[in-house]
């Protein structure tokens, strides 16, 4: 987006990262949300169905409780890689959807071994994404931080979802946070690293739009509301204005950055309007696990079963 462009979000003054001063019209923001949130009622059957089937592939399927154990993980894994009736998929999904699976399995750091040893005999190639970075606080030493990334590199995740220092954007020590990620990013190795904002405790929508910049401009892959653990996780107006980020991003350095909601995500509805919000602000390009995901601990089951309540509305009908 553009200077001027847009009457919801403008850039009055652009610093280093493209964002000195930022104004948001949150009412306008708002007002966007809600008509979201309406267009999802408004989906025909046929529609629904098909977009129940592209979420499950954008599913960082999670589990990140304290009592986590190679059993509840190898469960996550299996449902990760059969996450939909195949009745259901031979009947709705295209051909491509026929190896229907989620986008990832999420879990901690002493978890990869056993997810990787879980997917392994289930012969699935399924990415493993660890949370890291002194998850969920952010409140260690960079060291200890930079550290956590490494080991899960060396336990084999193929992403490693970051979250930062959140008094660094309270207190806005822009250079400190370009820094932070830019280290942390490059512990990760290549691997694909989501930085996490827990946008809920940002203080602002304008910080939540410099601190999805900076991680930008300091290599981050993916930019990812929350953690799961805040007060306030994923909400709409946030994703508006993080796409935002994205479209400048993408617009000022031609790089497309990847999107991930995540926290507070539990129902169909829900991920629908994030899909809704995707094609708006971002295009169909975006509708893709390479640059969209939604990290979820329990989307799934309500997905199932509203793809079981239209398919046998469907059957009803004929
Ligand atoms: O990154 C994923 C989140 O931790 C999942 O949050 P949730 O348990 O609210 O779905």
């Amino acid at each position: 987006m553009a200077k001027d462009e847009d009457s919801s979000l403008k850039i009055l003054n652009e610093d280093r990262y493209g964002a000195g001063c930022v104004a948001i019209n949150e009412q306008a923001v708002n007002v966007e949300a809600e008509e979201l949130n309406r267009s999802v009622d408004s989906l025909t059957t046929e529609n629904e169905i098909s977009l129940l089937l592209k979420a499950v592939s954008f599913l960082d399927l999670t589990t990140l409780s304290s009592d986590d154990t190679k059993a509840n993980v190898t469960q996550l894994c299996c449902k990760a890689v059969a996450p939909v009736p195949k009745e259901i998929v031979k009947r709705h999904g295209k051909n491509d959807d026929s190896k229907l699976t989620t986008a990832s399995v999420c879990i901690y750091p002493n978890r990869i071994s056993d997810a990787k040893s879980a997917l392994a005999q289930l012969g699935s190639a399924l990415p493993v994404a660890a949370v890291a970075g002194g998850f969920p606080s952010g409140q260690y030493p960079l060291s200890t931080r930079v550290s956590e990334v490494a080991f899960c590199v060396d336990e084999g995740a193929d992403e490693i979802d970051i979250v930062i220092d959140r008094s660094l954007v309270l207190n806005h020590q822009w250079e400190k946070l370009y820094s932070e990620v830019l280290n942390m990013n490059a512990a990760g190795k290549g691997r694909k690293v989501k930085v996490i904002l827990a946008t809920g405790e940002c203080g602002s929508l304008e910080n939540v739009f410099k601190a999805s910049l900076v991680s930008m401009h300091a290599g981050a892959p993916f930019i990812k509301t929350s953690t799961g653990k805040e007060t306030v996780n994923a909400t709409i107006p946030v994703g508006i204005v993080m796409c935002r980020a994205i479209k400048l991003f993408y617009k000022t350095k031609g790089i497309k950055i990847g999107f991930k909601p995540a926290g507070g995500i539990r129902t169909y509805k829900d991920i629908l309007v994030w899909m809704l919000l995707i094609k708006k602000e971002l295009g169909d390009s975006w509708l893709n696990p390479s640059l969209f995901r939604v990290g979820a601990s329990s989307v799934l089951s309500s997905i199932v079963d509203r793809l079981e309540e239209l398919n046998s509305l469907i059957k009803t009908a004929e």
